[in-house]
């Protein structure tokens, strides 16, 4: 087909499905996917060089609405009518040019609108920065990683090429004067970014959900064990994805199977959350990368072990509360340390039906998320589901979502991957875990994946 002759069936395709396409009851799939390919018949028909100068919008645009937010301007402007910018700038105390050149850029983009004589207005996209919880991911975004982002050029001209893969020497760590921790570890010295980074982290639920992909009711059971957690959030921040499962599960009649709701984090994190905040969710402070509290009891002697591992017993087994040794000196001087009715026994938890791990993997490299699998799966039950709730990679790029694109370049920055499913798929073998299948969202890259021990 004549390049010409291109251009007419990708316009006649896009004109087909605006006909299909109900505007007063929008489909959400119909809709991505026109943007999908509009967004290939402007590809056909921009010059590159065009191009090329276009993607400078992108931080001018960035740039321009981050700098208005600072200055409160989008509140100024009316929602309903107009604003001119000597109002503007009398309303914000600012100087009127600099406002005026600022919403030039964005009345160029569509983002404000401009009504002639300096005189503007917002729109649907503009509101969004002022309505839209998911403003707080957005400026964290833009404050925390874009600036890192752009001096990628000078971190791979100072750093060997592998050093990105460490996760304390990232273009994080580089940019901020920390080399030698982690993302996460310059979170924890740093209370008030910690708190900003926790917060954003509630907010995106439209481009990452939660549900709609794993059939979390399918797993509720009436003779559940009631000591036997439901399921453990792993490293679940303030407990949004938590809240969520909890809701649909209680909006179809159930009750988490009667078992426990545990969310795990960091203690800084956890203490941040008021009880309140989550209703009948047990809060358990972790290192991941040291242990699994919630332990099949088929395992626990390995928990007790590990406590006593300088001069503890060489063989511990916990079984319905007793416990009992080979060596009956040990069991005494245990006893008298009064360890056995205080923290130990309030430290044992029975397994978890459901491990669930979301946003987690994609912040590391290979080898801590092995680490953070094997840990887990030393403490699943035959019967325990691992839901590991990520992006996955397509194997080629497809549709108008570029959320996982743009997300693992913030990933390469703080040290962390985002993996297709043959990585996925080899990672968890590396573990001991099975990939048993991939929950799929109706759009975008975000997924469910089910996985059970080999
Ligand atoms: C990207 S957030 C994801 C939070 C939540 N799972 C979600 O999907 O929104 C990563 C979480 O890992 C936690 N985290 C980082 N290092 C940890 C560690 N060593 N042990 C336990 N949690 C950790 C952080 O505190 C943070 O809440």
């Amino acid at each position: 087909m004549s390049a010409n002759a291109n251009l007419v069936a990708s316009i006649e395709a896009l004109l087909a499905a605006a006909k299909g396409y109900n505007i007063d009851a929008p489909d959400h799939v119909a809709r991505v996917n026109m943007l999908g390919q509009l967004e290939a018949l402007h590809y056909q028909l921009e010059d590159p060089t065009e191009a090329m100068f276009r993607q400078l919008t992108n931080y001018s645009e960035t740039s321009a609405v981050r700098t208005l937010r600072q200055m409160n301007v989008l509140e100024k402007i009316p929602r309903e009518g107009s604003i001119d910018s000597k109002q503007l700038a009398a309303d914000t105390g600012k100087n009127e040019e600099v406002l005026t050149r600022l919403i030039r850029v964005l009345t160029s983009t569509g983002i404000l609108k401009a009504l002639g004589g300096d005189v503007y207005a917002h729109t649907s996209r503009s509101l969004a920065f002022l309505d839209t919880a998911e403003v707080e991911f957005w400026d964290l975004c833009v404050d925390e990683i874009a600036p890192i982002a752009y001096k990628m050029p000078e971190y791979v001209a100072t750093h060997e090429s592998d050093s990105i893969f460490n996760p304390r020497q990232s273009p994080f760590s580089w940019g901020n004067d920390a080399e030698g921790k982690t993302f996460y570890e310059f979170l924890l010295d740093h209370p008030d970014r910690l708190k900003r980074f926790n917060t954003a982290m509630t907010t995106q639920e439209s481009a990452l959900p939660v549900l709609g992909m794993f059939p979390f009711t399918s797993l509720l059971k009436a003779d559940a064990d009631p000591s036997r957690a439901f399921i453990v959030d792993v490293a679940g921040g303030r407990g949004q994805s938590l809240l969520q499962i909890k809701q649909e599960i209680e909006a179809a009649g159930g009750d988490m199977g009667r078992g426990k709701v545990i969310l795990q984090d960091r203690k800084a994190v956890l203490d941040a959350v008021p009880d309140e905040q989550i209703p009948g969710v047990e809060k358990m402070d972790i290192d991941f990368f040291q242990s699994q509290p919630v332990k099949s009891k088929s395992h626990s002697y390995l928990f007790f072990r590990d406590l006593f591992s300088t001069t503890g017993p060489k063989r511990l087994s916990v079984t319905n509360g007793t416990i009992s040794n080979n060596d009956p000196t040990r069991i005494l001087a245990f006893s008298a340390a009064s360890y056995v009715t205080g923290d130990l026994l309030t430290h044992y938890h029975p397994d978890a039906q459901i491990y669930y791990l979301r946003r987690i993997m994609h912040n590391w490299q290979d080898a801590e998320c092995r680490k953070i699998l094997q840990i887990i799966a030393g403490a699943m039950a035959p019967d325990s589901r691992l839901l590991i709730g990520e992006m996955v990679v397509p194997d080629v790029p497809e549709g108008v979502d570029k959320t996982v694109y743009w997300m693992d370049l913030c990933m390469l920055i703080i040290g962390g991957k985002e993996r297709s499913e043959k990585e996925f798929s080899a990672l968890l073998d590396s573990a001991g875990l099975k990939l048993v299948k991939i929950w799929r969202n109706k759009l975008g890259s975000q997924t469910v994946i089910e996985c059970h021990l080999k």
